[in-house]
Protein backbone atom coordinates (compact mmCIF):
# COMPACT_ATOMS: atom_id res chain seq x y z
CA UNK A 1 0.00 0.00 0.00
CA UNK A 2 1.58 3.25 -0.84
CA UNK A 3 2.00 5.89 1.65
CA UNK A 4 -0.61 9.11 2.28
CA UNK A 5 0.01 11.82 0.48
CA UNK A 6 3.18 10.74 -0.70
CA UNK A 7 3.00 12.57 -3.97
CA UNK A 8 1.54 15.62 -2.35
CA UNK A 9 4.14 15.97 0.11
CA UNK A 10 6.88 15.65 -3.19
CA UNK A 11 4.91 18.45 -4.71
CA UNK A 12 4.43 20.82 -2.14
CA UNK A 13 8.04 20.33 -0.80
CA UNK A 14 9.46 21.22 -4.43
CA UNK A 15 6.73 24.15 -4.51
CA UNK A 16 8.02 25.52 -1.43
CA UNK A 17 11.58 25.01 -2.02
CA UNK A 18 12.05 26.75 -5.78
CA UNK A 19 9.84 29.34 -3.90
CA UNK A 20 12.57 29.72 -0.93
CA UNK A 21 15.28 30.06 -3.29
CA UNK A 22 13.40 32.50 -5.47
CA UNK A 23 12.75 34.81 -2.36
CA UNK A 24 15.85 34.77 -1.23
CA UNK A 25 17.32 35.76 -4.28
CA UNK A 26 15.02 38.95 -4.60
CA UNK A 27 15.62 39.81 -0.63
CA UNK A 28 19.10 41.21 -1.67
CA UNK A 29 17.97 42.83 -5.17
CA UNK A 30 14.98 44.17 -3.68
CA UNK A 31 14.24 47.68 -4.17
CA UNK A 32 11.83 50.87 -3.10
CA UNK A 33 9.34 50.54 -5.73
CA UNK A 34 9.16 46.97 -5.81
CA UNK A 35 6.84 46.67 -2.66
CA UNK A 36 3.05 47.73 -2.48
CA UNK A 37 0.92 48.44 0.21
CA UNK A 38 -2.05 46.53 0.54
CA UNK A 39 -5.80 48.09 1.32
CA UNK A 40 -5.13 46.29 5.13
CA UNK A 41 -2.05 48.55 4.74
CA UNK A 42 0.29 45.65 5.00
CA UNK A 43 3.13 45.24 2.44
CA UNK A 44 3.54 42.54 -0.19
CA UNK A 45 6.68 42.97 -2.44
CA UNK A 46 7.46 41.18 -6.10
CA UNK A 47 8.48 38.33 -3.68
CA UNK A 48 5.27 37.67 -2.68
CA UNK A 49 3.53 37.38 -5.73
CA UNK A 50 6.13 36.10 -8.16
CA UNK A 51 6.55 32.81 -4.84
CA UNK A 52 2.26 32.88 -5.42
CA UNK A 53 2.74 32.53 -8.87
CA UNK A 54 5.57 29.85 -8.92
CA UNK A 55 3.73 27.44 -6.18
CA UNK A 56 0.19 27.75 -8.01
CA UNK A 57 1.84 27.15 -11.36
CA UNK A 58 2.91 23.75 -9.61
CA UNK A 59 0.03 22.89 -7.51
CA UNK A 60 -2.44 23.43 -11.01
CA UNK A 61 -0.26 21.05 -12.39
CA UNK A 62 0.10 18.34 -10.36
CA UNK A 63 -3.15 18.61 -8.85
CA UNK A 64 -5.47 20.17 -11.42
CA UNK A 65 -8.92 20.00 -9.68
CA UNK A 66 -7.60 21.15 -6.12
CA UNK A 67 -8.91 24.76 -5.54
CA UNK A 68 -6.28 27.15 -3.43
CA UNK A 69 -6.87 29.52 -0.83
CA UNK A 70 -3.68 31.87 -1.15
CA UNK A 71 -3.33 35.15 0.22
CA UNK A 72 -2.68 37.81 -3.02
CA UNK A 73 -4.28 38.30 -5.49
CA UNK A 74 -2.97 40.22 -8.98
CA UNK A 75 -5.65 42.92 -8.75
CA UNK A 76 -2.55 45.60 -8.00
CA UNK A 77 -0.55 44.43 -10.69
CA UNK A 78 -3.03 44.77 -13.62
CA UNK A 79 -2.73 48.39 -13.61
CA UNK A 80 -1.33 50.42 -16.43
CA UNK A 81 1.56 51.91 -13.49
CA UNK A 82 2.25 48.23 -12.74
CA UNK A 83 4.22 47.48 -15.68
CA UNK A 84 7.66 46.87 -15.01
CA UNK A 85 6.00 44.83 -11.77
CA UNK A 86 4.57 42.67 -13.73
CA UNK A 87 7.97 42.43 -16.07
CA UNK A 88 9.82 41.83 -12.42
CA UNK A 89 7.82 38.99 -11.57
CA UNK A 90 7.42 37.35 -14.48
CA UNK A 91 11.37 37.41 -14.50
CA UNK A 92 11.23 35.79 -11.23
CA UNK A 93 8.82 33.05 -11.70
CA UNK A 94 10.32 31.88 -14.66
CA UNK A 95 13.74 31.87 -13.02
CA UNK A 96 12.18 29.83 -10.15
CA UNK A 97 10.35 27.35 -12.63
CA UNK A 98 13.19 27.07 -14.82
CA UNK A 99 15.56 25.80 -12.15
CA UNK A 100 17.01 22.18 -13.36
CA UNK A 101 14.74 19.26 -12.10
CA UNK A 102 15.69 18.17 -8.44
CA UNK A 103 15.35 14.31 -7.62
CA UNK A 104 11.80 13.70 -7.23
CA UNK A 105 10.87 16.73 -9.13
CA UNK A 106 8.66 15.82 -12.63
CA UNK A 107 8.59 17.97 -15.79
CA UNK A 108 4.68 17.82 -15.76
CA UNK A 109 4.15 20.32 -12.73
CA UNK A 110 5.48 23.15 -15.12
CA UNK A 111 9.32 22.60 -13.94
CA UNK A 112 12.72 22.73 -15.30
CA UNK A 113 14.60 23.62 -17.79
CA UNK A 114 12.66 25.59 -21.28
CA UNK A 115 9.40 26.09 -19.32
CA UNK A 116 8.35 29.67 -19.35
CA UNK A 117 5.50 31.05 -18.29
CA UNK A 118 3.64 34.20 -19.83
CA UNK A 119 2.79 37.54 -17.69
CA UNK A 120 -0.91 36.85 -18.37
CA UNK A 121 -0.39 33.08 -17.11
CA UNK A 122 1.35 33.70 -14.07
CA UNK A 123 -0.92 36.48 -13.35
CA UNK A 124 -3.52 34.26 -13.55
CA UNK A 125 -1.64 31.66 -11.78
CA UNK A 126 -2.25 33.97 -8.84
CA UNK A 127 -5.55 34.55 -8.90
CA UNK A 128 -5.60 30.60 -9.05
CA UNK A 129 -5.66 31.17 -5.22
CA UNK A 130 -8.75 32.92 -4.59
CA UNK A 131 -10.73 29.90 -3.58
CA UNK A 132 -13.31 31.02 -0.31
CA UNK A 133 -12.42 27.79 1.69
CA UNK A 134 -15.11 25.96 3.58
CA UNK A 135 -16.24 23.05 5.58
CA UNK A 136 -15.93 20.34 3.08
CA UNK A 137 -13.65 18.85 0.19
CA UNK A 138 -10.27 19.20 -0.63
CA UNK A 139 -8.02 22.35 -0.96
CA UNK A 140 -4.67 24.12 -0.52
CA UNK A 141 -3.56 27.12 1.20
CA UNK A 142 -0.47 29.38 0.72
CA UNK A 143 1.40 32.10 2.47
CA UNK A 144 3.73 32.95 0.03
CA UNK A 145 5.30 35.24 2.03
CA UNK A 146 4.71 35.25 5.70
CA UNK A 147 5.77 37.37 7.88
CA UNK A 148 6.40 40.18 4.99
CA UNK A 149 7.38 42.79 7.70
CA UNK A 150 10.05 40.43 8.62
CA UNK A 151 11.47 39.68 5.47
CA UNK A 152 11.74 43.41 4.79
CA UNK A 153 13.94 43.83 7.58
CA UNK A 154 16.01 40.98 6.68
CA UNK A 155 14.41 38.77 9.51
CA UNK A 156 12.73 35.98 9.46
CA UNK A 157 9.66 34.83 6.91
CA UNK A 158 8.23 31.28 6.01
CA UNK A 159 7.20 30.33 3.03
CA UNK A 160 3.70 28.12 3.80
CA UNK A 161 1.84 25.54 2.37
CA UNK A 162 -0.89 23.32 3.47
CA UNK A 163 -3.46 20.62 2.03
CA UNK A 164 -6.77 20.78 4.22
CA UNK A 165 -9.33 18.17 3.32
CA UNK A 166 -13.11 18.68 5.35
CA UNK A 167 -11.31 21.26 6.88
CA UNK A 168 -8.50 18.58 8.48
CA UNK A 169 -4.88 19.87 7.52
CA UNK A 170 -3.50 16.85 6.23
CA UNK A 171 -0.36 17.91 5.34
CA UNK A 172 2.13 21.35 6.03
CA UNK A 173 5.19 22.33 4.09
CA UNK A 174 7.09 25.34 5.51
CA UNK A 175 10.39 26.90 4.27
CA UNK A 176 12.05 29.11 6.49
CA UNK A 177 15.48 30.58 3.93
CA UNK A 178 16.70 32.62 7.66
CA UNK A 179 16.51 30.72 9.97
CA UNK A 180 19.25 28.73 11.39
CA UNK A 181 19.57 25.09 10.81
CA UNK A 182 20.93 24.68 14.27
CA UNK A 183 19.12 26.27 17.18
CA UNK A 184 22.14 26.33 19.36
CA UNK A 185 24.47 27.21 16.59
CA UNK A 186 22.52 30.46 15.55
CA UNK A 187 25.66 32.13 13.61
CA UNK A 188 25.68 28.62 11.28
CA UNK A 189 24.00 27.49 8.15
CA UNK A 190 20.44 29.27 7.39
CA UNK A 191 17.84 27.53 5.48
CA UNK A 192 15.28 25.07 6.79
CA UNK A 193 12.06 22.92 5.55
CA UNK A 194 9.56 21.29 7.83
CA UNK A 195 7.00 18.98 7.02
CA UNK A 196 4.39 17.40 8.76
CA UNK A 197 1.84 14.85 7.71
CA UNK A 198 -1.11 14.02 9.51
CA UNK A 199 -0.54 10.69 11.36
CA UNK A 200 3.21 10.35 10.27
CA UNK A 201 5.04 13.20 12.53
CA UNK A 202 7.36 16.13 11.61
CA UNK A 203 10.29 16.84 10.41
CA UNK A 204 12.90 19.34 9.77
CA UNK A 205 15.17 19.41 6.29
CA UNK A 206 17.78 21.58 5.36
CA UNK A 207 16.20 24.12 1.90
CA UNK A 208 19.45 22.52 0.27
CA UNK A 209 18.47 18.93 1.11
CA UNK A 210 19.42 16.66 4.02
CA UNK A 211 17.93 13.60 5.33
CA UNK A 212 15.33 15.07 7.57
CA UNK A 213 15.35 14.70 11.07
CA UNK A 214 11.80 13.87 13.13
CA UNK A 215 11.03 16.34 15.32
CA UNK A 216 9.13 15.88 19.12
CA UNK A 217 8.62 19.30 21.57
CA UNK A 218 10.73 18.17 25.06
CA UNK A 219 8.86 18.23 28.14
CA UNK A 220 9.35 21.23 30.19
CA UNK A 221 8.12 23.29 33.34
CA UNK A 222 5.97 26.13 32.81
CA UNK A 223 8.96 28.49 34.71
CA UNK A 224 11.28 27.46 32.10
CA UNK A 225 9.42 28.47 29.55
CA UNK A 226 10.52 31.47 27.03
CA UNK A 227 7.36 32.51 25.42
CA UNK A 228 7.46 32.72 21.37
CA UNK A 229 5.99 35.80 19.84
CA UNK A 230 5.30 38.36 17.35
CA UNK A 231 7.72 41.11 16.69
CA UNK A 232 5.09 43.56 15.84
CA UNK A 233 3.14 44.39 18.87
CA UNK A 234 -0.21 44.74 16.73
CA UNK A 235 -0.09 41.52 15.55
CA UNK A 236 -0.06 39.68 19.10
CA UNK A 237 -0.49 41.54 22.29
CA UNK A 238 2.92 41.41 23.96
CA UNK A 239 1.79 43.28 27.00
CA UNK A 240 -0.95 40.19 27.94
CA UNK A 241 2.14 37.50 27.35
CA UNK A 242 4.08 39.54 29.89
CA UNK A 243 1.09 39.29 32.56
CA UNK A 244 1.12 35.44 31.78
CA UNK A 245 4.58 35.02 32.39
CA UNK A 246 4.46 36.52 35.45
CA UNK A 247 1.66 34.38 36.59
CA UNK A 248 3.63 31.04 35.69
CA UNK A 249 6.82 32.48 36.89
CA UNK A 250 8.58 32.53 33.89
CA UNK A 251 12.13 33.62 34.48
CA UNK A 252 13.73 33.83 30.82
CA UNK A 253 12.67 36.75 28.07
CA UNK A 254 10.29 36.31 25.23
CA UNK A 255 11.65 35.16 21.72
CA UNK A 256 10.10 37.80 19.24
CA UNK A 257 9.85 36.44 15.53
CA UNK A 258 8.08 36.87 12.32
CA UNK A 259 6.20 34.29 10.57
CA UNK A 260 5.00 30.64 11.05
CA UNK A 261 9.14 30.04 11.99
CA UNK A 262 7.32 30.21 15.27
CA UNK A 263 5.72 27.56 15.15
CA UNK A 264 8.59 25.39 13.61
CA UNK A 265 11.07 26.85 16.48
CA UNK A 266 7.98 25.77 18.69
CA UNK A 267 8.22 22.37 17.06
CA UNK A 268 12.04 21.65 17.33
CA UNK A 269 12.02 22.38 21.09
CA UNK A 270 12.77 26.50 21.32
CA UNK A 271 10.91 28.13 23.70
CA UNK A 272 7.63 25.47 24.92
CA UNK A 273 5.07 27.79 24.00
CA UNK A 274 3.96 30.58 21.24
CA UNK A 275 1.46 32.86 22.42
CA UNK A 276 -0.51 35.29 19.81
CA UNK A 277 -3.12 37.16 21.89
CA UNK A 278 -5.18 39.30 20.44
CA UNK A 279 -4.49 43.45 20.15
CA UNK A 280 -8.34 43.76 20.33
CA UNK A 281 -8.75 45.82 16.89
CA UNK A 282 -10.74 43.10 15.53
CA UNK A 283 -8.45 40.90 13.12
CA UNK A 284 -9.42 38.05 12.07
CA UNK A 285 -6.52 35.20 11.57
CA UNK A 286 -6.30 33.41 8.15
CA UNK A 287 -5.97 30.03 7.44
CA UNK A 288 -2.97 30.09 5.68
CA UNK A 289 -1.10 31.76 8.42
CA UNK A 290 -1.69 28.63 11.10
CA UNK A 291 -2.55 25.58 8.85
CA UNK A 292 0.69 23.75 8.15
CA UNK A 293 2.50 25.41 11.73
CA UNK A 294 -1.08 23.91 13.37
CA UNK A 295 -0.09 20.35 11.91
CA UNK A 296 3.59 20.92 12.85
CA UNK A 297 2.84 21.66 16.39
CA UNK A 298 0.49 18.74 16.76
CA UNK A 299 2.56 15.92 14.88
CA UNK A 300 5.56 17.22 17.15
CA UNK A 301 3.30 16.28 20.30
CA UNK A 302 2.00 19.39 21.37
CA UNK A 303 -1.41 21.00 21.32
CA UNK A 304 -2.98 24.35 19.81
CA UNK A 305 -6.07 25.48 20.61
CA UNK A 306 -7.70 29.48 21.13
CA UNK A 307 -7.79 31.00 24.59
CA UNK A 308 -10.29 29.43 25.29
CA UNK A 309 -9.18 25.54 24.70
CA UNK A 310 -11.37 25.07 21.40
CA UNK A 311 -10.06 23.78 18.29
CA UNK A 312 -9.17 25.99 15.52
CA UNK A 313 -11.58 25.79 13.02
CA UNK A 314 -10.48 25.63 9.51
CA UNK A 315 -13.67 25.01 8.13
CA UNK A 316 -15.09 28.69 8.25
CA UNK A 317 -13.48 30.07 5.05
CA UNK A 318 -10.51 32.25 4.58
CA UNK A 319 -10.56 33.39 8.59
CA UNK A 320 -10.75 31.27 11.11
CA UNK A 321 -13.40 33.49 12.91
CA UNK A 322 -14.07 35.44 15.65
CA UNK A 323 -10.68 35.51 17.30
CA UNK A 324 -9.65 34.14 20.50
CA UNK A 325 -6.14 33.96 19.84
CA UNK A 326 -3.82 31.06 19.17
CA UNK A 327 -2.19 29.23 21.82
CA UNK A 328 0.33 26.29 20.82
CA UNK A 329 2.27 24.46 23.52
CA UNK A 330 3.96 20.93 24.75
CA UNK A 331 1.17 19.12 25.86
CA UNK A 332 2.42 18.84 29.28
CA UNK A 333 2.50 23.10 29.66
CA UNK A 334 -0.23 23.61 27.46
CA UNK A 335 -2.91 23.62 30.41
CA UNK A 336 -0.61 25.57 32.63
CA UNK A 337 -0.87 28.06 30.09
CA UNK A 338 -4.57 28.29 29.46
CA UNK A 339 -5.15 28.43 33.37
CA UNK A 340 -2.92 31.79 33.76
CA UNK A 341 -4.44 33.62 30.55
CA UNK A 342 -7.67 32.63 32.40
CA UNK A 343 -6.61 34.26 35.37
CA UNK A 344 -5.03 37.12 33.63
CA UNK A 345 -7.99 37.74 31.67
CA UNK A 346 -10.10 38.20 35.16
CA UNK A 347 -7.46 40.37 36.47
CA UNK A 348 -7.56 42.36 33.04
CA UNK A 349 -11.12 42.69 34.38
CA UNK A 350 -10.65 43.47 37.83
N1 LIG B 1 -3.44 43.33 12.54
C1 LIG B 1 -2.92 42.10 12.47
N2 LIG B 1 -3.05 41.26 13.52
C2 LIG B 1 -2.53 40.02 13.47
N3 LIG B 1 -1.85 39.55 12.39
C3 LIG B 1 -1.67 40.34 11.31
C4 LIG B 1 -2.19 41.65 11.31
N4 LIG B 1 -1.87 42.22 10.12
C5 LIG B 1 -1.19 41.29 9.41
N5 LIG B 1 -1.05 40.16 10.11
C6 LIG B 1 -0.42 38.91 9.69
O1 LIG B 1 0.26 38.40 10.80
C7 LIG B 1 1.23 37.50 10.35
C8 LIG B 1 2.58 37.82 10.88
O2 LIG B 1 2.54 37.53 12.19
P1 LIG B 1 3.81 37.82 13.03
O3 LIG B 1 3.77 39.26 13.37
O4 LIG B 1 3.62 36.90 14.20
O5 LIG B 1 4.95 37.45 12.18
C9 LIG B 1 1.29 37.63 8.93
O6 LIG B 1 0.50 36.64 8.37
C10 LIG B 1 0.71 38.96 8.65
O7 LIG B 1 0.43 38.94 7.33
P2 LIG B 1 1.63 38.70 6.18
O8 LIG B 1 1.56 37.26 5.72
O9 LIG B 1 1.20 39.64 5.16
O10 LIG B 1 2.98 39.02 6.76
MG1 LIG C 1 0.66 39.88 3.65
MG1 LIG D 1 0.92 35.53 6.80
MG1 LIG E 1 2.00 36.73 3.44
Amino acid sequence: MSIPFASEKHVAIAAVRRACALTDSVFNKLVKNETLTKDDKSPVTVGDYSAQAVINTILSRAFPHDPIVGEETSSDLRTSSASSLRSRITELANQALGEDLALGEMREWGIGPRQVQTEEELLDAIDRGSYGGGRSGRMWTLDPIDGTKGFLRGGQYAVCLALIIDAQVELGVIGCPNLPVDPSNPNGARGCLFVAVRGQGSQQLTLSGSSPIPLSIPAITPSNLSFLESVESAHSSHSFNSRVSKLLLVQKPPIRMDSQAKYCCLARGEGGAYLRMPTGVGYREKIWDHAPGSLLVTEAGGTITDSRGELLDFGLGRDLGENFGVIAAGKDVHDDVLAAIKQAKLEEHE
